[in-house]
Parts: structure tokens; sequence; C-alpha cells
């Protein structure tokens, strides 16, 4: 069942939260504002690691954040600061034009592609107090072209080429993250297909009047492979959960933030970790982000590399397929779609 939700921007209008937003932490009871401590993740220099002579130190810093926070900041990554200042623009003009000429944008039924406020599967569904639009970039013969705003006018075209660099950027991160566990460079690559599918999803959190109750995102591990994130430059409201305690995401400016989702998980034999993270709201300040997920090819099989588990360490995962529908099915059921994965011992 989808229902359409109605829109933050009709609600702020009104000045009202209602019932459908209000969260409460069932993981630490805290108030969703409380401020948290930021998070201890390295910065990694690509450049660095795109060369075998300069890469080991890279390496060594790669796999332990990926196995500690699942997640690392990355630079270097051949994106002037000057051009995803130009990303961040237009994604803002997007949101702040009209609501019916974004609703032309609109999300069809059955389909998560297009503009809205997220998939509602069912009436007791907590909301996110977000506007998103949620785009195939990747491979290209599978762009919905008819979702993809025509205003700003630059929108497309920089979509495509923040597309094209990516490409090359998730290239050199799961070689990096083969080598750092001494695997063959190409492993991963080759495990989620040439057709893997690449998505964008533009969100907007708008200044919220109760940010103590009220969340962006929910708590969530994400269900790509990986996930880059270009967070806005103004705000730090993306937290990671790590042993019960929410952690805050620094921002950099110049920086693309990538994390593990369950599929490197299960890749990796649990060595890298796919961490459960939300986004809080703001009373002052609107946020955006620009958030690419790394989907494996669904008939693809995903499971751990043989090299990672002997008889001193177990295989944690089994042998999955199309994990995006496993994913929406616990998801609905409130459980998190990783133990579907996970191996009885
Ligand atoms: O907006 C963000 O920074 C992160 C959102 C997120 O976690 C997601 O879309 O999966
Ligand atoms: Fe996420």
């Amino acid at each position: 069942m989808e229902l359409q939700a109605e829109s933050v921007q009709e609600l702020i209008l009104k000045g009202e939260v209602p019932d459908k937003y209000i969260q409460y932490d069932k993981i630490t009871g805290e108030p969703q504002d409380a401020n948290f401590p930021a998070m201890d993740i390295p910065v990694i220099d690509l450049g660095l690691l795109r060369n075998s002579s300069t890469s080991a130190h890279e390496l060594v810093k790669l796999r332990s954040a990926l196995s500690s926070w699942g997640c690392f900041q990355a630079i270097n990554h051949d994106m002037t600061p000057k051009f995803l200042d130009k990303v961040r623009d237009v994604t803002k003009q997007f949101f702040e034009l009209p609501l019916e000429q974004k609703q032309r944008c609109s999300q069809e039924v059955g389909d998560i592609q297009g503009y809205g406020n997220g998939i509602v599967l069912s009436e007791q569904q907590k909301l996110d107090w977000s506007e998103l639009l949620y785009l195939v970039i990747q491979p290209e013969d599978r762009r919905n072209l008819k979702l993809w705003p025509e205003k700003p006018e630059d929108f497309r075209s920089i979509l495509h080429e923040y597309s094209t660099k990516l490409r090359l950027i998730t290239e050199v991160v799961f070689k990096a993250m083969a080598s750092s566990l001494n695997l063959e460079e190409n492993c991963f690559l080759q495990q989620y297909g040439e057709r893997a599918k690449v998505t964008a999803k533009f969100n907007l959190y708008p200044p919220c009047p109760r940010p103590d109750l009220v969340l962006g995102q929910k708590p969530h591990a994400d269900g790509s492979a990986i996930t880059l994130i270009l967070q806005d430059k103004s705000t730090e409201d993306l937290q990671f959960l790590k042993e019960n305690q929410w952690f805050r995401a620094p921002t950099i400016p110049e920086a693309l933030l990538i994390n593990i989702g369950d599929q490197a998980e299960i890749s990796s034999n649990g060595i890298f970790k796919s961490l459960i993270h939300r986004v809080v709201t703001n009373a002052e300040r609107e946020r955006i982000s620009l958030v690419v997920f790394y989907i494996p090819e669904i008939d693809k099989e995903i499971e751990p590399f043989e090299k990672l588990f002997d008889e001193s360490r177990p295989r944690l995962y089994k042998k999955i397929k199309n994990y995006p529908d496993i994913y929406f099915q616990y998801y609905q059921q409130g459980k998190r779609p990783i133990e579907a994965a996970k191996c009885q011992i």
C-alpha cells in the first residue's frame, strides 16, 4: 500500500507537527536533539589510493575505519569544491520551486522514483520531516528522464556529470576496499555486476519546530553496498549509532562521506560494518543532502568472499539475491534486514 503523506512544506505553513511525526528514541531514550559527540573518522585521500606506491597507509586507515565506524570521509576525489557547490545549489533551487512544479516529477504509484515524501507503507508508520527526489542515475539506459527536473536548467547536466564522476570514484573505493582485505582488487566489482544500479536521493530537511521529537530520517542501515553522501555545509545533523550511543558525522565541505551498506557487510563477512544512522532535525536551519546508493544487480549472488572465513573465523552470512526485496519485507516488519542473511550458528 502506498499513501501519499501531506507535504512538510504544507505543514510548516500551518505551523503544526502532527502525531505521525513524533518519534521517541527507543534505542537510547534520549531526546532526538541531545548534544552528541562527533565521530572520530578518518579523512582518506583517494588520490593516494589510486597508486600502489602511495596507497599502503591509506589502506590501513580505510580498513580500520570501515571495520569500526563503517564510514570515512573521502577527499581528492576529482570533484572541485566549486563543482560540489553547484550540485548543492541545483538541489536547493529544485526544492525552492513551487510545489506544483516539483510535483511534475512526482512519484508514480508503485515506483519509488520521483519527487515525494518517501514511501509510506502503512497508516501507522511514523513520518520523516523531509522532502525527497529519488532518481536512478546508472545504468544510463535505466534512467527515467520524465522524472528528471527541467528546472533549474542545469540540473540534468550537473547530475549527469556528478554521476559520471562517481563511477570512477566508486571503482577506486571498491578496489581499495578489496586491497585492504588482501583480496583481488576486482572482487567487489565482479560480485556486484557491471550493471549495478546507482540511485541518487536528494533530500531537503526543512527547519522543524520540535527537533527534540521529530526526525529528518528514521534510524536505518542502508540496503546498498556502499553509499556516498554529499552533506550540507552548514549543519551536522547526520548521526551514526555505535555501541548504543549516537555520534554526529562531522561535515567537511569538500569531502564525500562514504558508508558501508548491508551488502558490503555481507561480502566482507562482517569485517566492514553497516551501521545504523539517522538524520535529526534542526529548528533554525534547513539541511540538504545528496545521497547516492550503489546497489548490486538484483540477480547477482551476494555472499562472503571465501578468503574471509575458515575454521577459526566462521562464515557469518548466507548467499542472498535481490536484497532490495528482502530489505523492504523486513523493514516493513520493523526488523533489521541484514538478519535475513545471517547464518544460524
Ligand atoms: O541525508 C543524509 O545525510 C543521509 C540520509 C540517509 O541516511 C539515507 O538516505 O539513507
Ligand atoms: Fe542511510
